[in-house]
């Protein structure tokens, strides 16, 4: 049996005569079945077009309240690729003409046309518009992923760069290559490669909001563009979270396949309020990703051909510290403070490089990131606080809970509760002794791989601390929703008590909201007595500090840790 199509008509006509014959004329239209609604003005019309799904428009051009080409100017104001047909009484070529030009497709005379030519013309002008908006598509998408193409994505970031500048708000551009695509496209061959770019089509749309623009530039770059931005911390959580995605494993024909990116980041209007610009700097910056070691991402920095020299002369010493063992881990007690007891210690790592000197933490753990080593680094400093606290129990020191902490990256690595797993199992310390310090942006990305990881360490046993708390951007939903023990209050918060009333009323916030969430609350940078005693007036729990103890090597800590007990003051 041939196939029937369902085509819905509307048709706008005041004559109602003229409205019987055109009904008629469509209850025997061949193969199609004609879902005909008539309605007699213009403005019931229009908002009749606004809310339904219409195949075509016919329209007689002089209605009770607009006449001539004003109908059809007014249609095509609300549709802009519904065909409208023009049926009307004059038989005027000029008009019929405008009436083309102004967006009808075809302009009919009621007294010459058959019921034929009526037919033909809608199922013309139905197939006409369908080829235009195939053609529109082929244009603006990408055959292969459905994305919008570089020609779409341009207009978009354009629009987005336009709006932005009216509301004042920051617009991220993440240029995202897949790292070693080629080997992978070469050696399982093209079709496989071209599943691989469908999936990353979809994992990277699955990383960001409805509102923002995923588009493929072509071979094995995509552009992202976030509108709205609330804040650069949130552009470096979906940057994670693509990174995080793309690593995971790909199945194409029962096989699993690996691959990683390298994500160039730009911010309107940080870095330039230019679409050219834009992208040539988020191209910089994902080359500068690449450059490193790939599955990374760089955001662009002003002037930056400098600033990577000499980033990246740190960035090779750091990988070879590695492998040299050029690091090296401090500890520092964390303080009961109603008793003044140690409850634990925190790992804080050092590097001792040979020509520079001691490097600070803040200054490497940063590049660490960015070329992806922080997971190796994170890894040692893992295997090395676990190790030194099991060994304290040969020297006569009974074993105490050691705090290490996991940057953001390091968390999104998939593995990491295994290798958690693995390092206590290695050193045998029991897992409640091991308490992972995490900071509030990791909260913030609750993708399930974040929330799946957390919930397997938590379930281990291992304690879960949020660090530099205040700083960071969770909220209450966060905190009530994952399994934490402690909040750790920013030394920023600390370091002006109890004189600044604005910090204090906060501090005495935070360690209330944090015991009514039931978790222990611990202040950091603890330098004088009066902040001592303002966090014990408060019922603070815990505090670290240099008034207790600065951080230091385990054989200097193992006098205090044998006997227990601070003896603060202790600054020196
Ligand atoms: N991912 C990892 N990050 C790490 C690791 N080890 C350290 N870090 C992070 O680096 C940042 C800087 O650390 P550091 O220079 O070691 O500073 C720590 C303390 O020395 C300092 N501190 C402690 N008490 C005081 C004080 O009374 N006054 C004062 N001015 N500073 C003090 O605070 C730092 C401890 O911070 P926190 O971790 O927030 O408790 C720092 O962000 C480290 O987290 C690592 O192995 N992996």
């Amino acid at each position: 049996m041939a196939e029937v199509h369902h085509i819905k008509v509307l048709l706008i006509e005041d004559n109602a005569v003229d409205a019987l014959w055109v009904r008629r004329a469509l209850e025997s239209f061949e193969g199609f079945h004609i879902d005909c609604v008539h309605l007699d003005s213009l403005p019931e019309a229009l908002t009749y077009v606004e809310q339904h799904d219409i195949d075509v428009i016919l329209t007689d051009l002089s209605l009770p309240s607009s006449s001539g080409l004003d109908t059809v100017d007014q249609l095509r104001a609300t549709t802009s690729d519904t065909p409208i047909l023009v049926l009307s009484s004059l038989n005027d070529e000029s008009l019929a003409v405008s009436a083309v030009q102004n967006g009808a497709q075809d302009y009919l005379v009621k007294d010459h046309v058959t019921k034929d030519a009526l037919h033909r013309s809608i199922r013309y002008s139905i197939e006409r518009c369908r080829s235009q908006r195939h053609l529109a598509y082929l244009a603006d998408y990408d055959q292969l992923t459905g994305l919008p193409n570089r020609r779409l994505f341009f207009d978009r970031f354009d629009h987005a760069l336009k709006r932005a500048r009216r509301s004042e708000q920051l617009v991220a551009l993440l240029f995202v290559d897949l790292d070693h695509f080629k080997d992978i496209n070469d050696s399982i061959g093209h079709q496989a490669g071209d599943e691989i770019l469908q999936q990353v089509a979809e994992r990277l749309q699955a990383c960001v909001r409805d509102c923002d623009t995923v588009s493929r530039m072509g071979g094995d770059e995509f552009a992202l563009v976030l509108e709205d931005v609330p804040s650069i911390q949130q552009v470096s959580v979906v940057a994670n979270r693509l990174l995080d995605h793309l690593a995971a494993p790909f199945l194409i024909e029962e096989q699993e396949l690996f691959s990683s990116a390298s994500v160039g980041v730009t911010i309107f209007p940080f870095d330039d309020n230019l679409v050219g610009t834009l992208l040539q700097h988020a191209d910089i910056a994902m080359y500068q990703a690449k450059h490193q070691g790939g599955n990374a991402y760089h955001y662009y920095l002003g002037g930056m051909g400098a600033q990577v020299a000499s980033r990246s002369s740190l960035a090779n010493d750091l990988r070879q510290g590695l492998a040299k063992e050029e690091f090296f881990l401090h500890y520092q007690p964390l303080v009961d403070l109603q008793t003044s007891r140690i409850i634990g210690v925190e790992s804080l790592v050092r590097w001792q490089h040979p020509t520079r000197g001691l490097i600070p933490p803040g200054q490497f753990i940063p590049i660490a990131e960015h070329i992806g080593v922080i997971g190796p680094l994170g890894h040692w400093v893992l295997q090395k606080a676990c190790a030194d606290i099991r060994g304290i129990c040969h020297e006569g020191v009974s074993e105490i809970p050691v705090a290490v902490n996991v940057s953001g990256r390091q968390f999104g690595h998939h593995d990491l509760a295994t290798k958690i797993e693995k390092v206590l199992g290695d050193s045998t310390l029991s897992p409640g002794m091991l308490e992972l310090e995490l900071t509030e942006n990791v909260l913030m990305d609750d993708s399930i791989n974040h929330t799946s990881t957390l919930k397997r360490i938590k379930n281990m046993g291992v304690k879960i601390s949020i660090d530099d708390f205040g700083t960071g951007y969770s909220s209450f939903r966060y905190l009530k929703t994952f399994p934490i023990d402690t909040l750790k209050i920013d030394r920023s918060f600390i370091q002006d008590l109890p004189h600044n009333a604005h910090n204090a009323s906060l501090v005495a916030s935070m360690i209330s909201m944090g015991h009514s969430l039931g978790l222990s609350v611990l202040a950091e940078g603890v330098e004088t007595e009066d902040q001592v005693n303002f966090l014990k007036g408060h019922n603070c729990d815990r505090a670290q500090g240099y008034f207790f103890a600065k951080p230091q090597s385990l054989d200097s800590l193992m006098p205090m840790l044998r006997h227990g007990h601070v003896s603060a003051p202790a600054l020196n």
